[in-house]
């Protein structure tokens, strides 16, 4: 039997710093998506941000929740409190929760809460202080993506975990980072290269998607990847980056289904004429 796929909705900023829409977001996905974990994404603008990236205005103003990027940033910030409590909510509601951490206090916050994995970010994996951080002071898995990411950098951090004997709590997700990611960009052999360089170094292969639709999500666990996220949004429409990128609910229950169904469709058969076979072999073979 294969091992289950893992599905992460990642809510990300999506709850827009409503802790009202972050609870239908976590409802949605536990009660009608029927999903394994839901995802936040903690940041501290101020440490993360320069002073004049903080004080620009967003490159994007139309997506924008603040005059500034960093005051957008802010407006789309949960406390530690407020992810203590959404934290909280998942539990109630039988679903993992987890955050991603930009930046060393929210590494620290977000270790103090014992969520069952954390994830370093495409944008964060270069960040050594986090990584040797995580690697002494947190002991469940850490998820990683190598969007963004030469194969040397990702050698470098796969050998850094190694150096700490955490490789095996470590899920290396493979991901383009684009919103939306265009069919050809995706790269979905990444996995198989990742699977073949890292396979048995690692904990599992992951699959970090910001495409269109649930297609290539199938393809990646026909590759081999174990753990799947998608963002996640009650509505794509909605102001903002991810949002485009995201799935909204049906698309996010019809892919917890696909990817399930798929997954045990994928083996060899164990006899050569099965079970359901042979009636109709005694009734159809010539
Ligand atoms: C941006 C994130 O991840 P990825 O690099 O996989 O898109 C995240 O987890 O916050």
């Amino acid at each position: 039997m294969n091992t289950p796929p893992f599905l992460i909705a990642e809510i990300g900023c999506n709850h827009k710093g409503d802790m009202a829409i972050a609870k239908e977001l976590i409802t949605t996905a536990a009660l009608f998506c029927k999903v394994d974990a839901v995802k936040f994404q903690k940041r501290h603008s101020k440490e993360l941000l320069s002073e004049e990236q903080y004080n620009s205005p967003h490159p994007n103003p139309a997506n924008s929740y603040g005059n500034t990027y960093g005051e957008h940033r802010e407006a789309l910030e949960l406390s530690l409190d407020q992810n203590r409590e959404l934290k909280e909510w998942c539990e109630e509601l039988g679903l993992v929760y987890a955050t991603s951490v930009w930046d060393m206090t929210s590494a620290r916050e977000i270790v103090s809460l014992e969520p069952k994995f954390i994830k370093i970010p495409s944008a964060t994996n270069l960040n050594s202080e986090i990584l040797d951080y995580l690697c002494r002071n947190y002991n469940g898995e850490i998820h990683l993506s190598v969007g963004m990411t030469t194969q040397a950098e990702e050698l470098a951090i796969v050998e850094r975990f190694e150096k700490h004997g955490r490789n095996k709590d470590l899920v290396l997700y493979s991901c383009t980072s684009g919103y939306p990611v265009a069919f050809e960009d995706i790269c979905l052999r990444e996995i198989t290269r990742l699977r073949e360089s890292y396979g048995n170094r690692v904990k599992k292969i992951g699959f970090s998607g910001h495409h269109l639709g649930i297609a290539a999500d199938i393809g990646a666990l026909a590759l081999g990847a174990e753990v799947f996220e998608r963002h996640f949004t009650m509505d794509r429409t909605w102001k903002g980056t991810d949002h485009a990128a995201s799935l909204e609910p049906d698309g996010m229950r019809r892919l917890a289904r696909d990817l399930r169904n798929v997954n045990k469709s994928l083996a060899y058969k164990p006899t050569e004429i099965l079970e359901v076979e042979a009636v109709q072999r005694a009734k159809l073979k010539i």
